[in-house]
């Protein structure tokens, strides 16, 4: 497929993680454009990631082919009133990551007849190890769905939801789950000290744990619960510390955590949107 030149509007944190993993991915930072209020940032962009920058959202609407909304739900309405005319002269693809901006919110604020791929990915997008979901209005041909999906898997894992529903359900699991692990590694960390190791020795031995962790459950085949059963002895450690997470509610406290995050996410959407 030919390069395209992608436009992010919006250059904070999420923007910054698929930007530099797409480059890091072998795409040319040429053909990358942001914008953003905060001239600190473009000049931070332009010296650190060399792309094009501006404040203007408008001119990158001009300069590229497919537009990543990167802005916080918050000013997603004013900015895309602001490019809507653009986006429709141009016919662009445009791309959301915003959570909890409904496909009818984003459709009405920049025309029913505009393309637009709602998707939900996350920081890892940085090191290349992002996991995105994917939902197309009607308007996206199969060309532009190869283009989205091509922009997100170029850091990571891409996947399509049909029901639009579910990327709330998404938000809470992956959107915001590289957070709950770096809770838990916070945790692990805190308790490594208080049981007399040194801050760097806990860091390393946790970042390890949790890296090991992950590629074991990645490259087998196995479920996240026999991988659990083969570390633990019985009437070993690891059975102690297991019962002592489940009799205090450990599963529970885990489904709590990602419904509210899920409703969280249904409730931006009627407050910010116009679902
Ligand atoms: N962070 C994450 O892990 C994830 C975030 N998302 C979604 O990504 C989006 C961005 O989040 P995140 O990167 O964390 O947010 P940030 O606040 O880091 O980035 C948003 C940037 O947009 C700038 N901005 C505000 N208004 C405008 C405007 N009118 N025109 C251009 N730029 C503007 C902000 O500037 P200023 O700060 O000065 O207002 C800020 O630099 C959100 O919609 C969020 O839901 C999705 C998945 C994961
Ligand atoms: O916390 C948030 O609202 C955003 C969406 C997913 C991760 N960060």
């Amino acid at each position: 497929m030919k390069t395209r030149t992608i436009g992010f509007i919006g250059g904070g944190n999420m923007a910054t993680s698929l930007m530099s993993g797409l480059i890091a991915s072998g795409h040319s930072p040429q053909q990358i454009w942001v914008s953003d209020t905060a001239a600190t940032i473009l000049q931070s962009h332009r010296d650190h990631l060399n792309v094009n920058v501006s404040n203007d959202n408008n001119k990158i609407v001009q300069e590229v082919d497919v537009v990543v909304l990167a802005v916080k739900p918050q000013a997603m309405r004013e900015v895309l009133l602001q490019i809507a005319p653009a986006v429709q002269q141009k016919k662009s693809l445009v791309v959301s990551i915003a959570a909890g901006i409904s496909q009818t919110s984003l459709a009405l604020w920049l025309g029913s007849d505009v393309a637009i791929v709602r998707c939900m990915p996350n920081t890892p997008a940085l090191v290349l190890t992002g996991a995105t979901a994917l939902h197309a209005n009607a308007n996206v041909d199969e060309e532009e769905k190869d283009l989205a999906e091509n922009i997100l898997r170029a850091v990571g894992l891409a996947l399509w939801v049909d029901d639009e529903a579910q990327l709330d359900a998404v938000t809470a699991v992956s959107g915001s789950g590289p957070a709950y692990f770096f809770l838990m590694m916070e945790a692990m960390e805190q308790a490594a000290v208080t049981m007399g190791l040194d801050e760097h020795t806990a860091r390393l031995l946790v970042q390890q744990t949790a890296l090991g962790a992950a590629k074991i459950a990645l490259e087998s085949a196995e479920s996240p619960a026999l991988l659990r059963e083969r570390v633990t002895s019985p009437g070993g450690t690891t059975q102690k510390a297991i019962e002592t997470f489940q009799e205090n509610g450990f599963a529970e406290l885990v489904s709590k955590a990602l419904q509210a995050a899920k409703e969280r996410s249904i409730e931006m959407s009627k407050q910010l949107g116009a679902d």
